[in-house]
């Protein structure tokens, strides 16, 4: 298994480049099952995530050619349509195959993706409103089975609770529907918002793009013809490196990114200290001597992100005064706490919200890592702690940070990945 070995810098600097991101390209890889042409796919990032979803479209049937940051798509071969337990417990995401594949073929079997290290995570507002659009769902020896023998049929869904996969799932189920679907309380990630523009350019005509009501136009079983395009850059990753400018006070800039995207993350980091020099594609982070302690409370789009929250945890121990963070997405997302605590870290936990005591001098130990944003706070931690830090179990960084010990050795860090 490998760790990565983080000595302590003096400063960073120079340029990162962004990859394109993880949670777009997961569901416009499972969009493909919806195309009758061979689909190209630019910008992809080089995780682990992506080549299991593509590995499980392969299983099915697809053929998938993945090179550099390129994939080709052909999914007219797909004939198998059940998702196993060996690969959707490695990623929860393979539920987005559920959708578009129940909406081609009338059926579908995926494995209950189960909890997580973050949380329970369950897929029931999936369920229930693939069976409102005429579904017939029940849950089998831990898979669900779903039929749709006469076709999906456009309704109304409400949303009990916003839900990014969940949105992306029955967008894609209804883009074959017959009718019109409206999706209320629909998820407003830029990366939902890229499936549904890729789709309305396919000729699945898709209303209210970016706002909380969708309407989306079914083709009644008709397979999109789908033009090349590149996935938008991954605003968790560039969030994470600005945060790894803002922890050791380095001049970094980014590029191939998408400042639009991070608003409330360049938000916070400014409120931190932190200044920006912003073009249409980099952002230069200008941090400050002395970090500001922050409040945060993770949302939804476009407000604060929980996919950033682990990282602006570790930037907060090393703020001159007390911050406060409440995590409202996941009931155990605060995994990296124990880990920091382990460092020398001033945190201390009441439920859903961490206040942490900054200025504490960390130190370099042995930690593990438990999530994937979980994993690369522990490394910003590293950045600045006295010592060696080796961050262990560092699969799940690699579910999503593409080359992170290159991008950080790029800028002068001082990051090796190690076998144990
Ligand atoms: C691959 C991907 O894009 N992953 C992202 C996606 O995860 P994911 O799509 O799994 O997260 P959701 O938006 O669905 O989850 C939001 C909340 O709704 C709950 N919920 C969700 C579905 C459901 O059927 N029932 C239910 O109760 C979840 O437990 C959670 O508390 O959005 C999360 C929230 O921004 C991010 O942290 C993840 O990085
Ligand atoms: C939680 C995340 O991913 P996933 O939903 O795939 O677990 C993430 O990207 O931070």
């Amino acid at each position: 298994m490998d760790y990565l070995q983080i000595k302590r810098v003096n400063s960073l600097n120079g340029n990162i480049k962004i990859s394109g991101a993880k949670n777009a390209s997961l569901p416009l890889i499972a969009m493909t099952i919806l195309a009758i042409n061979s689909v190209h796919i630019k910008n992809l990032p080089q995780v682990a995530d992506i080549k299991t979803l593509l590995k499980l479209l392969s299983n099915l049937g697809a053929q998938c050619d993945f090179r550099d940051d390129k994939v080709v798509v052909d999914t007219s071969t797909l004939t198998q349509t059940k998702a196993t337990y060996d690969i959707v417990k490695t990623m929860r995401a393979s539920i987005l195959v559920l959708g578009p594949i129940l909406a081609r073929f009338g059926h579908c079997e995926v494995s209950l993706p189960g909890g997580c290290a973050i949380g329970q995570r369950p897929v029931d507002l999936h369920l229930k409103a693939l069976e409102h659009m005429g579904a017939k769902i029940s849950i089998e020896a831990g898979y669900i089975q779903a039929t749709a023998p006469n076709g999906l049929k456009g309704c109304d869904i409400i949303f009990d609770k916003i839900t990014v996969t969940g949105t992306a799932n029955i967008v894609m189920a209804a883009a074959l529907a017959s009718g019109n679907t409206t999706i209320t309380n629909a998820a407003r990630e830029p990366e939902v918002v890229q499936l549904c523009e890729i789709l309305n350019a396919s000729g699945v005509q898709i209303d209210g793009i970016g706002t909380a009501i969708l309407t989306v136009h079914g083709t009644n079983g008709k397979l999109i013809n789908i033009e090349e395009f590149a996935v938008i850059p991954d605003r968790i990753e560039a969030g994470t490196y600005l945060c790894a400018g803002a922890i050791s006070r380095s001049e970094l800039t980014l590029s191939s990114v998408e400042p639009k995207h991070l608003g409330s993350v360049l938000a916070k980091l400014e409120e931190m200290g932190s200044k920006f020099t912003i073009t249409e594609s980099t952002i230069t982070i200008h941090p400050s001597d002395v970090i500001k302690p922050i409040k945060i409370v993770t949302q939804e789009y476009p407000a604060f992100p929980t996919d950033m929250q682990a990282q602006f945890l570790a930037l907060a121990t090393q703020a001159n005064g007390t911050s406060i963070i409440e995590e409202r997405l996941f009931e155990n997302r605060f995994m990296h706490v124990s880990e920091l605590q382990r460092m020398g870290a001033d945190i201390s936990l009441n439920g859903h919200v961490a206040t942490i005591t900054g200025g504490t001098k960390l130190s370099g130990t042995d930690v593990m890592a438990t999530d994937l944003r979980a994993s690369s706070a522990l490394v910003l931690a590293g950045l600045v702690a006295d010592g060696t830090t080796n961050v262990h179990r560092i699969y799940h960084l690699d579910r999503g940070y593409d080359a992170l010990e290159k991008k950080l050795e790029a800028v002068g860090a001082d990051v090796r990945r190690l076998k144990e």
